[in-house]
């Protein structure tokens, strides 16, 4: 079990980001997410794993608030990053996202140049005050999402010019130029063949040392390289969270031991 003697095991309120206590979804009549608490740490990659239809992404859309866009959708309990409640009613649901960022499935460029794509967030934030600003927070974005060497000849050519991995990387990038604290990943490589999967993993494993990352993942293997936390969800619960070695090497609950070594999925 996860051993809390060995300093560099101890975990301290700090080093938490996002807390959930007792978080519940319904879609309409479904009951997706069953009173789930957990602590996400951060500088942390935790993966969320579990068969299809098990509320991973509808448990990850909780820290953005992205289910409030589903009509039927429903949650509560409560759920603070930073100790702050991000349900509360104060808080601006976009302001929120520029936090808390979000890569999905499919890289979605905007249909507009490579700079654009990374510049629109930060304009409409405000974060930059001058072109200069703006020229230095697209690059930095893009060099934290190593595509800078591949894309810094040709910025005004469209975003959706790039192939599917480059796209991946600038959909990251994208996030990153919001100045974001926790990035959100959902199934971030389902899209990309062997070469660009690894240069994503490679990217959020980069990522940790700045932000809390949580992801997404069918692929096991996947969650191996990349986490140091993992979450298995089965049917809306959440069946098990510790350290990824001991998840994967040591599982506690039998339901978590048969879908590693691919009994249930
Ligand atoms: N927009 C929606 N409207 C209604 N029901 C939904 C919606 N999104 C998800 N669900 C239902 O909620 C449950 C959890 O779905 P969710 O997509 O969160 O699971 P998942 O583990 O991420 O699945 P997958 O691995 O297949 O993406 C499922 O029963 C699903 O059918």
């Amino acid at each position: 079990m996860y051993d809390r003697t060995f300093p560099e095991n101890a975990v301290t309120a700090q080093d938490i980001k996002i807390e959930a206590k007792g978080v519940n979804v319904h879609y309409g009549d479904t009951h997706a997410i069953k009173d789930v608490s957990v602590d996400i740490q951060d500088k942390t990659v935790t993966a969320f794993i579990g068969p299809s239809g098990c509320g991973k992404s509808t448990f990850l859309r909780c820290f953005n608030r992205m289910n409030d866009t589903i009509d039927s959708a429903r949650v509560t309990g409560d759920i603070r990053i930073d100790g702050e409640d991000i349900y509360d009613k104060r808080v601006d649901p976009v302001q929120l996202r520029a936090k808390v960022g979000m890569v999905f499935q499919k890289p979605n460029p905007f249909p507009k140049s490579i700079y654009d794509n990374v510049a629109y967030g930060p304009k409409i934030h405000g974060l930059a005050h001058t072109r200069a600003d703006l020229d230095d927070i697209v690059e930095k974005a893009l060099r934290r999402g190593a595509i800078w060497d591949e894309v810094k000849d040709r910025l005004q050519a469209p975003g959706t010019g790039l192939s599917g991995g480059q796209q991946q990387r600038l959909c990251i990038a994208r996030a990153i130029a919001t100045e974001p604290e926790v990035l959100l990943m959902d199934e971030p490589c389902s899209a990309l063949d062997p070469i660009a999967t690894g240069q994503v993993e490679e990217l959020i494993d980069e990522l940790r040392r700045d932000y809390s990352v949580v992801i997404v993942t069918h692929s096991m293997q996947q969650a191996a390289r990349v986490s140091q936390k993992t979450a298995f969800f089965h049917l809306g619960n959440l069946v098990e969270y510790g350290d990824t070695d001991e998840i994967f090497t040591n599982p506690q609950d039998p339901k978590t031991e048969s879908y590693i070594t691919g009994r249930i999925g």
